[in-house]
């Protein structure tokens, strides 16, 4: 088992990568404080493990509110109906939320923890690979409105997060490789040892070598950890993690969140963060291609499959949370592993690129 330690002053917890961690329950279940549970899942993941789970919590007094199935899920509406399961359950100010399940369950499931009774517990158990390297660990809870991805959310640490690769065996191939383009972006951020080691070892994680794909969810956890605690609420420095969603969000919404997968969207708008890097003289053409090609070789997409105007993605990008005073403030590079924020990039270059 690998751990990754999130330090955060008080607020420190660990990130477990390894087999086995959902039966193995004792870990976990010391970090539940109090007697009332609620287990938020989906209605695909709790058939397949949400047994094994409640396992774990013998002698608790817990309940289960299922989601359907899907980014379109993720709303203001369904956090309201896990408030009113909180409810039900009689859930004290000790209470624990357990998302169990892939992004989506994750921050909607921290977000309703972020607003029962003003903030309560939760533990993340990821089961798709996007939500074990990125959207379990960091806090950023929320949901999707009609005007764009996350813009209603809050900063809320979990607990603990259980990451239980034995839980991938049953991921669609597609899930798979969507969560493949956010360790990319992690090594493609600031680590370009992490990011040749990626080339190296492309055809092993692409082929789901389990000792390989612990190391690299492990990587980059490692990775995302530090820079969460330097900049817990995204002051300066976390604005990196972002590279590509500006350009991604922008697809994923325009698609009315069904057309690309949020992981598929990180990748298309990382290629085409690093093809505006080069336009504006920043970044050489051989690192857009080292990116590309990792990319296509982890069964990734780097161009669009639907041509959206190039004004209307624009026009989603404006409501991007990174812009300030009307200003769109970017995330683009200097090269493999040498993110930057910049701001002021003139509207057409952006649509340039974007055509
Ligand atoms: N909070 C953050 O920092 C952060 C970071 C990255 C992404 N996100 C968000 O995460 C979401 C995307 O997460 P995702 O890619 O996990 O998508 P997802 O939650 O929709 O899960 C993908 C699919 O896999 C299924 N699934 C999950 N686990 C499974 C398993 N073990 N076996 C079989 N099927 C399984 C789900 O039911 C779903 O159909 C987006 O909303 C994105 O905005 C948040
Ligand atoms: O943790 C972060 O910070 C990130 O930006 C991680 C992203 O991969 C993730 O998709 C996040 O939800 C995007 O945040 P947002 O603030 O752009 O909504
Ligand atoms: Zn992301």
């Amino acid at each position: 088992m690998e751990t990754v330690h999130v330090a955060l002053a008080g607020r420190d917890y660990s990130v477990w990568i390894g087999p086995g961690l959902i039966a193995d329950n004792a870990r976990w279940r010391a970090r539940i404080r109090g007697r009332h549970v609620l287990v938020v899942s989906n209605t695909t993941v709790a058939p397949l493990y949400l047994a094994a789970l409640t396992k774990g919590l013998e002698g608790l007094t817990w309940s289960s509110y299922l989601i359907d199935d899907g980014e379109t899920h993720k709303t203001f509406a369904n956090v309201g109906r896990v408030l009113e399961a909180l409810g039900e359950l009689g859930a004290t100010r000790d209470a624990c939320v357990i998302a169990l399940g892939g992004g989506v369950v994750g921050d909607l499931a921290g977000f309703a923890a972020a607003c029962w009774m003003r903030g309560i517990d939760f533990i993340q158990v990821p089961t798709t690979l996007l939500a074990m390297v990125d959207s379990s660990v960091g806090g950023k809870t929320g949901v999707n409105l009609p005007a764009g991805k996350n813009l209603a959310g809050a900063f809320h640490q979990p607990r603990a997060v259980v990451a239980d690769v034995d839980v991938l065996a049953t991921l669609p191939q597609r899930e798979y490789r969507a969560g493949l383009a956010e360790i990319v972006k992690g090594a493609a951020i600031g680590d370009p040892a992490f990011f040749a080691w990626l080339e190296t070892h492309a055809d092993a994680l692409a082929a789901r070598d389990p000792t390989i794909l612990i190391e690299a969810i492990a990587r980059k956890c490692r990775y995302k950890a530090g820079v969460v605690a330097r900049d817990e609420t995204e002051q300066g420095e976390r604005a990196l993690l972002n590279l590509g969603h500006t350009f991604g969000h922008a697809l994923e919404t325009a698609g009315n969140y069904s057309e690309i997968l949020h992981g598929e969207g990180v990748a298309i708008g990382m290629v085409l963060a690093a093809r505006l890097s080069e336009k504006l003289g920043m970044a050489a053409a051989d690192d857009t291609q080292r990116l590309t090609r990792l990319l296509e070789r982890l069964g990734l997409p780097t161009t669009p499959s639907r041509e959206h105007a190039a004004s209307r993605l624009l026009d989603l990008m404006r409501l991007d949370k990174k812009n300030t005073a009307g200003t769109l403030r970017l995330i683009l590079w200097r090269g493999i592993g040498h993110a930057e924020i910049v701001s002021g990039v003139r509207d057409a270059d952006v649509l340039a690129v974007l055509d």
